[in-house]
This record gives C-alpha cells, sequence and structure tokens, in this order.
C-alpha cells in the first residue's frame, strides 16, 4: 500500500507537531511507503485532497489511501477535496479515506472505534485490507444550491455558538487550558443563548414547527462536542441521518437534560425531538451560527436538504 498522508501540524492545539516524528520514525522502521503533504493553512486539506488524487496515476490506484492526520475538521476537509474531485471524474473509483486521529475532539474515530491512542490507530490502519463505505451526510443550501458534506454532523444553535465561542478564545491552542476554554464557553453559551425558530420537513408528512429551539443537529455519528452521545443509535454503517432537536431548556430542565445524557435516556425527554431519515429538510427564521464537523459557518438563517451519501473507508 501507498499511504498519501495529508497532516494538520495544528491539531489538537498543536499536539499533532509533537506527535508526527513519533509517527514518521514509525512508519519508516515498518518501512512502509508513504508521502507526506502538510497544511498550511485553513481550507488547505481540501485542496491538497484533490491534488493527491489527480496524482495518483493508474499504475499504483488500487494500492492508494489517502490519509488524513489531524481532527475532525482535517478528515471534513480531506472528504470534501475527493468528493469534489470525483464529482469532476465520475467514472474513476474512489480512493478510500484513512483517519489517523490527532486532534481535539476525535468524535469520529469514538465513533468508529478507531484508537485514540496514535500508535494503536496506526496499526489498525496499516492492518486494514478492505474499504468499507460509509454514509456521510450531505446538505444542500436551498437558497444558494450549494452542496457539502459533513462525516460528523451538522449544528445550528447552542453547538455552534460554543464552536465560535472557542474558537475565539486566546486560551484554545493550549494544550492544557483548551478543554477549560471549551467548558467556559458552553457556560456563556448556557447564559445568553435565544431559542430561535426552526421548521422541519419530513417527506410525506406535515411540517413541524419549534419556536424556541435551541440545538437543531443533524449527525451521522453518535457523540458531539468531543464525546458527548447526543445520537446514541446513530451510525455511519446506517443509510440514514438522525435529526436531534432540543428546545431551550429551563435551569430543571437543563439539569434533566444533563443526567438523562450520561443514562443515554435523554431522548425520552418531551422538549427533546428526534427524527431518523434519508432525507430532511431544516428552515430556520432567526439567524444563529452554524458550524459543520467543528468548522463554523458564521451566524445566519438557514434553509437546508439533508441527504445520505457514501465513501470509502478504510478503518479496520
Ligand atoms: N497550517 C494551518 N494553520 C492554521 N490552521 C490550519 C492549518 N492547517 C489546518 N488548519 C485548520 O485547523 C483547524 C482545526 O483542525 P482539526 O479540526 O483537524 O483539529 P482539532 O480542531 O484539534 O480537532 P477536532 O476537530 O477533532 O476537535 C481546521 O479548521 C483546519 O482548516
Amino acid at each position: 500500500m501507498e499511504y498519501f498522508i495529508i497532516l494538520n501540524k495544528c491539531a489538537g492545539g498543536n499536539k499533532a507537531r509533537l506527535l508526527w516524528p513519533k509517527v514518521e520514525a514509525r512508519l519508516k522502521q515498518l518501512n512502509i511507503s508513504y508521502r507526506t503533504f502538510v497544511t498550511q493553512y485553513d481550507g488547505h486539506a481540501v485542496e491538497l485532497a484533490n491534488q493527491i488524487l489527480s496524482q495518483i496515476t493508474h499504475a499504483h490506484h488500487s494500492d492508494a489511501v489517502v490519509m488524513a492526520a489531524g481532527g475532525d475538521g482535517t478528515l471534513h476537509e480531506t472528504l470534501l477535496g475527493c468528493i469534489g474531485y470525483y464529482a469532476t471524474y465520475p467514472s474513476e473509483s474512489k480512493i478510500p479515506i484513512a483517519f489517523l486521529p490527532i486532534g481535539s475532539g476525535n468524535d469520529f474515530a469514538r465513533a468508529l472505534k478507531i484508537p485514540l491512542h496514535w500508535d494503536k490507530a496506526l496499526e489498525q490502519i496499516l492492518h486494514c485490507s478492505k474499504a468499507a463505505s460509509l454514509t456521510v451526510g450531505q446538505y444542500t443550501n436551498l437558497d444558494t444550491h450549494d452542496e457539502g458534506y459533513f462525516t460528523n454532523n451538522f449544528g445550528i444553535g447552542f453547538d455552534a455558538t460554543v464552536v465560535h465561542d472557542a474558537n475565539r478564545s486566546s486560551l484554545k491552542n493550549s494544550r492544557y487550558f483548551g478543554k477549560f476554554s471549551y467548558w467556559i464557553s458552553v457556560i456563556n453559551a448556557l447564559r445568553t443563548f435565544q431559542g430561535f425558530n426552526t421548521h422541519v420537513k419530513i417527506p410525506g408528512k406535515p411540517e413541524d414547527v419549534y419556536q424556541n429551539a435551541f440545538l437543531v443537529t443533524t449527525t451521522n455519528l453518535p457523540y458531539f462536542g468531543g464525546g458527548i452521545k447526543i445520537a446514541p443509535d446513530a451510525s455511519a454503517y446506517k443509510n440514514q441521518l438522525d435529526l436531534i432537536i432540543v428546545e431551550k431548556p429551563n435551569p430543571i430542565q437543563l439539569l434533566l437534560f444533563v443526567s438523562m445524557i450520561f443514562l443515554k435516556r435523554h431522548l425520552s425527554l418531551r422538549f427533546i425531538h428526534h427524527y431518523v431519515q434519508k432525507e430532511l429538510l431544516i428552515s430556520t427564521k432567526d439567524s444563529r451560527y452554524g458550524q459543520i464537523d467543528g468548522e463554523e459557518l458564521g451566524e445566519r438563517t438557514y434553509n437546508l436538504k439533508f441527504e445520505t451519501a457514501s465513501y470509502p473507508f478504510w478503518i479496520r
């Protein structure tokens, strides 16, 4: 096999920069054939994935794997680059994506049972012999007709506000205080977040309207926010997406929500709504932050169609 590694040295609050020499030493020790492409800026992994696929010749096509080494954001960009390439060359067979989780949240790795320690994860990738087709989320902005994909989730509201706030924290890149700054952002958002109007339409059913939504997350995986099991039965092995809507809780409901999440019983609460669908429409009437796989979308209203798509991954 030949591994084309897209490396984000900034992932995990620069943890990846420190780990990388160890990963390289292991690859060399095992005589693994690989090439490294280091991201230089936000969004660069999309271009690198596209360039890598255009460089891979027919001669070694069947032996190639694109490996995203970083956090969920790096994996997200790698997927976008690969899907973008095959949209231009649809007749080519797809090169699978492997993921070495050396970021902060690593929800994708957690959900797919990829070890969170780099050497175990690398071992699993190197022992993998067959690609698995996984479901990824696809969304279309119905106002602009732009399309995009997500490996983890597309969140509007509370989670995206936390991502926005945490990204602006001066402690964000600290190895020791990064987690602390994340929880400060959670508390800030809990104090100030205003509910928003959200409409959900499922094919063949009347529209549901939520006047005071707090969290609207369409997910492909059980975890979000770095290990919170928001959709316990969601799975990238199922051809469906889970939508979780939480209506703005009062302080008692919030306490109940947090305790029930630990017990994995939160979906039975009456202010939480759960949909499992292959296709759904979501529109919001008030401007709120959005996030895709932890990457910020800014503050605006959304008019979206969600569907499932698939891509081959090199997991185990
Ligand atoms: N050279 C670079 N300089 C600045 N930002 C970069 C660079 N390379 C990549 N990035 C950006 O770093 C961001 C964070 O990366 P990533 O999500 O992979 O790690 P993480 O946030 O630590 O992990 P997780 O998403 O799992 O919490 C991404 O938005 C990516 O575009």
